[in-house]
């Protein structure tokens, strides 16, 4: 897997590869890794898909829960806090490396990193997956705060099919989201339309 997200001043973009593997073996060519669990709250999945969704469902329960009893939705804040509760009371028995990101009334947009141990880090991106290994030197050497939409989009493009290009275990098509206050638009960039480098 390939996940990352990226803070911009009116959201996040967020983006994954759709590859899942059993041993060298595809199972799935076109997996959706960016999942919504609440109103402007998405998460990206790297590590076992079945401990992921388990948690990922989980913490929806629990936000649609605290959404109806507050009446408000849930900062992003708090879904990553629910996050990384699970991940940090489980770390024996998961392995999940997950990225929480979305939009907020009260700070707006934010990006928290929750890799394996179940640590929480807010950063201003976030990569993540066994493909993020390849690209943190471009990460580094590009990301640049001030972007704005299409600027953050091309960065979260171009670093998703680099890590594809070189990680076995990355590959298949580029899902995004771009979060904002106005709602969640789906991108989606076909295998055949990759950035070629
Ligand atoms: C089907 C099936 C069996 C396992 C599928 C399965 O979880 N594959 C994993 C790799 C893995 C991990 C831990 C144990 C075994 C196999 C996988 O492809 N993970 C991707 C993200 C998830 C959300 C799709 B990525 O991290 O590569």
């Amino acid at each position: 897997t390939s996940i990352m997200a990226v803070q911009f001043a009116d959201g996040v973009v967020i983006g994954a590869d759709s590859r899942t593997t059993t041993g060298s073996y595809i199972a799935n060519r076109v997996t959706d890794k960016l999942t919504h669990v609440h109103d402007r709250v998405y998460c990206c999945r790297s590590g076992s898909a079945a401990d992921t969704q388990a948690v990922a469902d989980i913490v929806h329960y629990y936000l649609q829960l605290y959404s109806q009893s507050s009446g408000a939705p849930p900062p992003v804040h708090t879904a990553a806090s629910l996050f990384q509760k699970l991940c940090y009371e489980n770390k024996d028995a998961l392995s999940a490396g997950i990225i929480v990101a979305g939009w907020d009334k009260e700070i707006g947009p934010s990006v928290y990193n929750i890799p394996l141990g179940g640590g929480l880090f807010r950063q201003p991106w976030a990569i993540g997956g066994s493909g993020s290994t390849y690209v943190y030197g471009y990460c580094d050497a590009t990301y640049q705060e001030g972007w704005g939409r299409d600027e953050t989009i091309n960065f979260v493009k171009n670093t998703l099919a680099l890590a594809m290009s070189r990680d076995g275990s990355s590959g298949g098509v580029i899902r995004m989201c771009v979060i904002t206050e106005g709602g969640v638009e789906r991108l989606f960039v076909p295998g055949n339309e990759l950035p070629k480098f």
